[in-house]
């Protein structure tokens, strides 16, 4: 049988139907590897924006015209656009890869995902599996529930077209209109969606811009822009930015920048932040585009047009400086926590732009950690919103099937208004299997932990369903058993042989996982580490509506009286004063403290044991004594690397 041609003839027909306003299709490849293998190896590729994704070597051989990218190096493709993407299951599926190159696929393309036949990829040996098993587990110990969930997604999803080799691609392939009317789904002629002026893609993006170019000729300005992926929010920045360093600040704003060459006298300083460099490319895209020849780009991220400067800066080190700007603009503020986008606001304009169901961090988290403390601080902040899909239409199959595999719409409930007093919780260990059979409580936990942590990605979805050494526990409303109000998610950590302890220790071996016994063994130098077991709690939350009323305290009590086969409880997280508070008092004691202060959220790393046997107890204690001498030696130093404030907090 010979299915080249039909998967040819999708491609070649891209051309005429990559446009504004189509949908973009997701076609599954399904079928043993050879088989895979032979509907892709004579692709003729005409066009250039096709993605390979997959490993070499790993994976299928892609065609001789396509160069693989990693899925672990899609990061490096976000802003860019691509017309076909092949993600190739036989290399692995892994989510963060899958989320962030689904979102480069421009209306009317086509997603090709390869996968083995569907009734095996269960059984099948998933690159992936050896990142997600920790030691001393082996692949096999690694569960299959979220390539359970991908085949659940897979076959609720009526817009899928699906190629077997009992199932080839029927009618979808005549070159005529094989996209458009596969999907049953209404392409949209582009002059619908393109009811906007140059240089915008739609009219949000322009009322956006226009809006903006407005409240920032104010003295002090504080706006808040959300949007879903891929609505052109970047590029929103991008093309204001433009607009100011070519007119400057206070001027009567044109409608668009490219109208008019006039250059402001007075010097306009202007700073973008975000969570990486990376993830301001579309808003420098748009700078450069606009600003074309007469930008210059200077060394450690300075673009200077005339006299007026736009500078990009990490988070943390913005936060510390706090250089003078006429205006601040943050992208991505969703992935940075609060305490530091709050500190950002003695800015006089300052836009924070976020999205709000994205790969990594949440407008979630940020709309109830971040909004009703800048509500009070700002009652004046202006929001600002875009729904309009910039690189596809509204409703889009590939969008609305990434959000399912990939959780990225997931919340927590919404409980009853805050009850009076004290509501019974009903704390348990989660059977994972019941956890994928349930999608609303997934949904539920899921949206939890992404609203507690800034760095939740759909990779940890994959982590908490599959690997063989973690826990997930949960806290129950007792008037309501569906409601949940607390989640922690634990990984058993320890013994390790006396082999790769010594390895450790003389840093010649750094395994994945198993963070508390090597930071014990390799930086505070305690053999003893070696042999205790533990249970670190990666990440606990609570309801942000049942917060402070003793739930969290409560559920780590529950889950030390159930685990009676442990040496200690442990933890490692971003010290702040608010946590420290939460983890001292039940308990948990200062190890060892990072050096190094995270780029984004500008807090050390604390790594903290509460011995809950006598060895434990043995070993807690020696960590403890080493902290100190960590301690005192830091405060002598006097450098500052960590302040004196933090360093005060701890009680040893
Ligand atoms: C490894 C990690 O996961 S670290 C990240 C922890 N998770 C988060 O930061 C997510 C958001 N926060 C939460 O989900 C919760 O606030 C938790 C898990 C930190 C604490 O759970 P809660 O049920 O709110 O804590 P609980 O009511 O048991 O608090 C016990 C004590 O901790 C201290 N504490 C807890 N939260 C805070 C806070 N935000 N600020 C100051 N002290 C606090 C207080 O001393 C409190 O006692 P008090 O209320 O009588 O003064
Ligand atoms: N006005 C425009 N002109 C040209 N290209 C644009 C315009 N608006 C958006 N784009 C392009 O569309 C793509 C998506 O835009 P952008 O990155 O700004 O979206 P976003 O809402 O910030 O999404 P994400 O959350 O995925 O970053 C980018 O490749 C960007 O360069």
């Amino acid at each position: 049988m010979n299915s080249i041609q039909p998967l040819n003839d999708i491609i070649v027909s891209l051309s005429n139907h990559v446009r504004q306003g189509a949908p973009r299709q997701l076609l599954l490849i399904s079928g043993d590897r050879q088989w895979c293998q032979q509907q892709i190896s004579g692709l003729s590729c005409p066009t250039t924006r096709i993605l390979w994704i997959g490993d070499a070597g790993v994976g299928l051989v892609p065609p001789v015209q396509l160069k693989p990218v990693s899925a672990k190096q899609t990061h490096q493709l976000l802003g860019q656009e691509s017309e076909c993407v092949f993600f190739d299951c036989w290399s692995g599926f892994n989510p963060n890869g899958f989320g962030q190159v689904a979102g480069t696929l421009i209306a009317g393309g086509v997603f090709v995902l390869i996968t083995p036949p569907l009734s095996a990829w269960q059984a099948f040996n998933d690159p992936e599996y050896g990142h997600i098993a920790v030691e001393p587990y082996g692949v096999a110990d690694v569960g299959r529930r979220f390539i359970r969930h991908l085949q659940g997604c897979i076959g609720s999803d009526t817009d899928l077209i699906q190629f077997t080799e009992d199932n080839p691609l029927p009618q979808l392939c005549r070159p005529t209109d094989p996209l458009a009317s596969s999907a049953g789904t209404h392409v949209q002629p582009e002059a619908e969606t393109s009811s906007c002026s140059a240089p915008f893609r739609t009219a949000d993006q322009e009322r956006t811009v226009k809006q903006c170019l407005q409240a920032v000729r104010q003295s002090r300005a504080v706006l808040v822009l959300t949007a879903d992926r891929g609505r052109g929010k970047s590029a929103a920045l991008g093309i204001l930015a433009a607009v100011l360093m070519r007119r400057g600040i206070t001027a009567p704003q044109p409608d668009i920048p490219n109208t008019d060459s006039s250059v402001n006298r007075d010097r306009l300083d202007i700073i973008l932040t975000a969570p990486s460099r990376g993830a301001v490319q579309s808003v420098i895209a748009m700078l450069e585009r606009f600003l074309s020849a007469e930008l210059r780009e200077h060394p450690r991220d300075l673009w200077v047009y005339g006299q007026n400067r736009l500078r990009f800066m990490l988070p943390d080190q913005l936060s510390r400086q706090q250089p003078d700007a006429d205006l601040l603009l943050i992208d991505e503020a969703a992935a940075i926590p609060a305490p530091v986008l709050l500190s950002l606001l003695d800015y006089r304009r300052v836009i924070f732009a976020s999205t709000l169901h994205g790969y990594e961090g949440t407008g979630q988290g940020f709309a109830v950690r971040f909004m009703p403390t800048l509500d009070r601080r700002v009652p004046e902040r202006q929001l600002l919103s875009m729904q309009q899909p910039v690189r596809w239409a509204e409703g889009d199959p590939l969008e609305r099937f990434t959000y399912q595999a990939l959780l990225l719409d997931a919340e927590p409930v919404t409980l009853a208004a805050t009850p009076a007093q004290w509501e019974g919780v009903n704390f348990r260990k989660l059977d994972r299997d019941d956890l994928i059979a349930d999608s609303e409580m997934l949904k539920q936990l899921f949206g939890l932990l992404i609203l507690a942590h800034y760095r939740t990605t759909p990779g940890d979805l994959r982590i908490l369903l599959d690997s063989p050494n973690i826990e997930v526990w949960a806290g129950f409303s007792e008037e309501e058993e569906s409601k949940l109000v607390a989640t922690a998610l634990l990984a058993y950590e320890g013994p390790i042989n006396h082999g790769l302890a010594e390895a450790i220790m003389a840093g010649t071996r750094r395994p994945k996982g198993q963070l508390i016994p090597q930071t014990l063994l390799a930086h505070c130098h305690i053999p003893e580490a070696a042999g205790c077991r533990g249970l670190r709690v990666m990440r606990i939350a609570v309801h942000p509506q049942r917060q402070r009323r003793g739930i969290g305290t409560a559920l780590l009590q529950a889950i030390e009286q159930a685990s009676t086969d442990i040496d200690w409880l442990g933890t490692s997280f971003g010290a702040t004063a608010e946590l420290l508070s939460f983890w001292q008092p039940f308990g948990f004691r200062l190890q060892r403290l990072g050096y190094n202060r995270d780029k984004v959220s500008g807090t050390h790393a604390a790594v903290m044991l509460r011995g809950v046997s006598p060895a434990g107890i043995v070993l807690q204690e020696k960590g403890t004594e080493k902290a100190s001498l960590q301690l005192k030696k830091l405060a002598s130093q006097g450098t500052g690397q960590i302040s004196s404030d933090l360093l005060s907090l701890f009680a040893l």
